[in-house]
C-alpha cells in the first residue's frame, strides 16, 4: 500500500503537518485511492465522500496582521525583494502585473527574468523594474550549445536567487521545451535555497508534469486557474474535477502533492494546504480581462511579508532586550490575540495567509475598478487601485 502513497507524505518527508495531520491524510488517501479514478457513474452510485466545510476567512483581519507598520528604522530591501521568473515573446503583460502589484503593495524591489525578446519591452513599460534578460527559447539555441546555456541561465538566476524573500514562476513563461527545462532547474535551485515559490501560469504546465518539483515543499503555491486546475486534478488524483465535493478534491489534492498550498482561481477562492479549506468570496468584479490572476500571483509579496515582520519582532526587540524567551512568548500571545484565539494549524501557515490576504486585496481593487471603469475595466485599472484597497484596511499612518 505504502508504495502507491506519494514519497513526501511519509511522515519523515514532510514538515509541514503534525504526524497526526498526516497520518489521517495517509488514512485518507489509503481508503480513498483509486476513488479519484473511478468514473463518474460509479461515484454517484453511492461512494461517499467526506463533507468538508469551507470557511470563510477573515482576510480584513489577516491583512491587518500581515502588513508590516510603515517605520523609518527600515532601509530598502526590509519590506520585501521579490522575483518574477516569466516573460517570453509572445507574454510581457503577464509577469509586468505580477512584479508591478508586488511594488504597490509595498514590496521594496521587484525583478523579472525574462527572455531577451520580452526584456526590453518589459522595461519600457515601468522604469520601477529591474528585468534581467536572461532566457533563452529552443530557437535561439543550437543543440550542441544547450547544456552550457542552460548552466550560464541557472548561473545568472542563482547569484540573485537567495536575495530573494519570494519568487514567482510562471507568468508569461510560455511552454517552450528548452526554457521549461531551464526552469526546472531554477525551481529546484530555490527549494534547496528554502525561497518560498509561488508557481502560476505556464509555471503550473511545468509542474503537473513534474509534480516532484513541489511535492512536499511547504513554501510552494500553487495558484491555479480553471483550465490548470483541471490538468492538476488529472494528472495528481487521475480523476476528473469534482464540482460536488470540490472541497474535499482540494484538500486531497493538496495532500498528494505532500502538503502544498493550492489556491484554486474562481468565483470564490479556494485555499487549502490539506489542512482544512479556507474560502475568499468577498464581491471582486463580474470583468473576467486576462492578467487578474498575474495581479494575485504578485501580490504572494504578503507571504514573505509575514516572515519579515516575525524578523523585525526578533531583530527589534533583541536590539532592546535580550531576553528573547519573552519577546516570543509576547509575540505569540499577540498572534493569538489578533486571531481571537481560535485559529486552526492551517491558519498560522504563512502560505495560507497570503493566500487569503492575497485574494482578499484583489478582489476589493477588482471591485474599486469596476465601479469607476464598468465594461471597461482593464487589468491596469484593478492594480491603480490596489493602493486604495490596502489602505482602506491598513491606513499607512
Ligand atoms: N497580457 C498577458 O501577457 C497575459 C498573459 N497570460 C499568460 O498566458 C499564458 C497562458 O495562460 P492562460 O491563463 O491563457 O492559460 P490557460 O487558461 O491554461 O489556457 C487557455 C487556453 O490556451 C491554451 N494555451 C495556453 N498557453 C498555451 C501555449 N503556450 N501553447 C498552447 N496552448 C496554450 C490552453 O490549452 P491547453 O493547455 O488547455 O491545451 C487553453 O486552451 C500564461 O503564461 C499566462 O501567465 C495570462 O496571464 C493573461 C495575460
Ligand atoms: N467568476 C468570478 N467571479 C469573481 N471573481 C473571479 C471569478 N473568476 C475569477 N475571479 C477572480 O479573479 C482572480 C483571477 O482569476 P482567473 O481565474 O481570472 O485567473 P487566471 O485565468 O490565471 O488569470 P490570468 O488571465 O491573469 O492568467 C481570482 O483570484 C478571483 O479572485
Ligand atoms: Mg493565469
Amino acid at each position: 500500500m505504502r508504495g502507491s502513497i506519494p514519497f513526501s507524505c511519509y511522515p519523515e518527508n514532510c514538515t509541514l503537518a503534525s504526524a497526526a495531520v498526516l497520518r489521517r491524510n495517509l488514512f485518507l488517501i489509503k481508503c480513498l485511492d483509486g476513488f479519484c479514478c473511478r468514473s463518474h457513474s460509479q461515484r454517484m452510485q453511492g461512494t461517499q465522500s467526506a463533507a468538508v466545510p469551507a470557511a470563510e476567512a477573515d482576510a480584513e483581519k489577516t491583512i491587518q496582521m500581515i502588513t508590516p507598520a510603515l517605520d523609518p528604522i527600515r532601509y530598502k530591501g526590509q519590506a520585501g525583494k521579490i522575483a518574477v521568473i516569466g516573460g517570453c515573446r509572445e507574454y510581457t503583460g503577464a509577469p509586468y502585473f505580477a512584479a508591478i502589484s508586488a511594488l504597490k503593495i509595498g514590496a521594496d524591489l521587484s525583478h523579472i527574468f525574462c527572455t531577451k525578446d520580452a526584456a526590453t519591452v518589459i522595461k519600457s513599460y515601468s522604469p520601477e523594474l529591474i528585468v534581467h534578460p536572461v532566457l533563452e527559447e529552443s530557437y535561439s539555441v543550437r543543440d550542441d550549445e544547450k547544456a552550457s546555456v542552460s548552466a550560464k541561465v541557472l548561473s545568472e538566476v542563482g547569484k540573485w536567487m537567495e536575495r530573494f524573500d519570494c519568487i514567482v514562476v510562471g507568468p508569461g513563461l510560455g511552454r517552450d521545451p528548452f526554457l521549461m527545462d531551464c526552469v526546472k532547474d531554477i525551481v529546484k535551485h530555490a527549494r534547496q535555497a528554502s525561497i518560498p515559490i509561488v508557481i502560476d501560469g505556464d509555471g503550473l504546465f511545468l509542474i503537473t508534469n513534474n509534480l516532484d518539483l513541489v511535492s512536499g515543499n511547504s513554501l510552494a503555491v500553487l495558484t491555479p486557474n480553471i483550465n490548470e486546475y483541471k490538468r492538476l486534478v488529472e494528472k495528481a488524483l487521475g480523476c476528473e474535477v469534482n464540482e460536488k465535493d470540490g472541497n474535499y478534491q482540494l484538500q486531497l489534492l493538496s495532500t498528494k502533492i505532500g502538503g502544498v498550498t493550492i489556491l484554486h482561481k474562481g468565483k470564490s477562492d479556494f485555499i487549502s494546504d490539506g489542512e482544512a479549506v479556507h474560502c475568499v468570496s468577498t464581491f471582486g468584479s463580474p470583468r473576467r480581462c486576462g492578467g487578474q490572476g498575474d495581479i494575485l500571483s504578485g501580490r504572494f509579496v504578503l507571504i514573505q511579508l509575514l516572515h519579515q515582520q516575525i524578523f523585525y519582532y526578533k531583530s527589534y526587540l533583541n536590539y532592546f532586550d535580550n531576553n528573547s524567551v519573552a519577546v516570543f512568548s509576547s509575540w505569540a500571545r499577540h498572534h493569538l490575540l489578533i486571531t481571537n484565539g481560535t485559529i486552526g494549524k492551517s491558519l498560522s501557515n504563512p502560505m495560507v495567509l497570503g493566500c487569503i490576504a492575497g485574494s482578499a486585496l484583489l478582489r476589493r481593487a477588482a471591485a474599486f475598478a469596476f465601479q469607476d471603469k464598468k465594461r471597461a475595466t482593464l487589468t491596469t485599472d484593478i492594480i491603480e487601485f490596489l493602493g486604495k484597497s490596502l489602505e482602506e484596511i491598513c491606513p499607512a499612518d
